[in-house]
């Protein structure tokens, strides 16, 4: 995907940045166990997937990397589709 097609997906995702390398997006949780709770549910949707987000959590934010790492580290529709998950479980 070029530059292009990307910040057209974006535009169309909220709260999610980034390159044709990887997309992120950080949530602001209302706890920390707010966040766990999101993590987990985040969890259960990419197993579901088979598609997995680096997730880094700092207190109540997490943050949420994607990146399709089979094909080499581009991001792929695999990727803007969990995007999209993750938009309607966060807060
Ligand atoms: C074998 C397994 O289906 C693959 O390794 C899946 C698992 N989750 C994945 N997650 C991400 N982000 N990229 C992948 O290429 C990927 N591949």
């Amino acid at each position: 995907m070029n530059q292009d097609e990307l910040s057209h997906a974006l535009s169309a995702l909220p709260g999610w940045t980034g390159s044709p390398s990887a997309i992120e997006r950080t949530v602001a949780c209302e706890s920390f166990m707010g966040a766990i709770g999101l993590v987990n549910r985040v969890a259960e949707a990419a197993e579901e997937a088979n598609h997995h987000p680096d997730m880094e959590i700092r207190w109540r934010e997490v943050t949420f990397r994607l990146s399709t790492h089979s094909e080499g580290g581009v991001v792929t529709e695999q990727d803007l589709a969990l995007a999209r998950v993750i938009n309607s479980l966060a807060p």
